[in-house]
């Protein structure tokens, strides 16, 4: 990689909007480039000093669930060519794994996650930020199945976390970020256009730096 600064794109999003297959059609459009792709669920909080029972109440889409100072001074390092340790999150133990991922520098660094535009610091460090649109039946629809395949989780028990704390956390966090995107993707990876019009603009601005 070059020494110069890395682009920053922020990919915020309802839970379920598509932002990981976005960030993934990004990423593949960059794929002779290099691309580092940070997930703010990595950096929920650490919860391995409660037990479980206690876990289960968190509010997962409330934004002191996060971490963001860590992310924060990582996305920091990281800008400064500096490695990172990642740290790695274990959904179905519902905190952070003793495993860390370490992480090189790189020209492109894509933010992906629900609260990334929930935080003012975190907005300040970002170059494009992307605002993935999703109607909330499609959201429930998308994760019920990816919770269920992928994350260890039970019908009832994605449907009562949604209606008690995804849904309400949604409406009252995670929509109003909208207004800080520069660009909103409606439906999400499926939009060639939208990634197209996205990937000429990060093209642009590393050809400029
Ligand atoms: N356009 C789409 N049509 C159908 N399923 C989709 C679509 N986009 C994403 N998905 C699926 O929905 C789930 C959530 O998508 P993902 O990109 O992980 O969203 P997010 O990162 O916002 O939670 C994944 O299992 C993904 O494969
Ligand atoms: N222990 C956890 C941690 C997070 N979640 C849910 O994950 C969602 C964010 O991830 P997306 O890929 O869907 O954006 C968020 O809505 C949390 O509710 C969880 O269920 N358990």
């Amino acid at each position: 990689m070059s020494k110069k600064k890395p682009v920053i794109i922020g990919v915020a999003g309802g839970s379920g909007s598509g932002k990981t297959s976005v960030t993934k059609a990004i990423q593949n459009r960059f794929a002779d480039q290099s691309v580092l792709v940070i997930e703010q669920d990595f950096y929920y909080r650490d919860q391995s000093d409660i037990p479980m029972e206690e876990r289960l109440q968190t509010n997962y889409d409330h934004p002191l669930a996060f971490d963001n100072d860590l992310l924060m001074e990582h996305i920091k390092e990281l800008a400064k060519q500096q490695p990172v340790e990642k740290p790695v999150y274990d959904y179905t133990m519902h905190t952070r794994s003793t495993d860390v991922i370490p992480i090189e520098p790189k020209d492109v660094i894509i933010i992906e996650g629900i609260l990334i535009l929930d935080d003012p610091r975190l907005i300040e460090l970002m170059d494009i930020k992307v605002f993935v649109d999703t109607d909330a039946d499609l959201r429930i629809i998308r994760r019920l199945l990816r919770d269920i395949n992928e994350r260890g989780r039970s019908i009832d028990s994605v449907i009562n976390q949604y209606i008690q704390t995804v849904r309400p956390a949604h409406l009252q966090f995670i929509e109003p970020t909208k207004r800080y995107a520069d660009v909103i993707i409606p439906e999400g990876g499926q939009n060639v256009v939208a990634i197209d019009l996205l990937a000429t603009k990060i093209e642009k601005i590393l050809e400029l730096d």
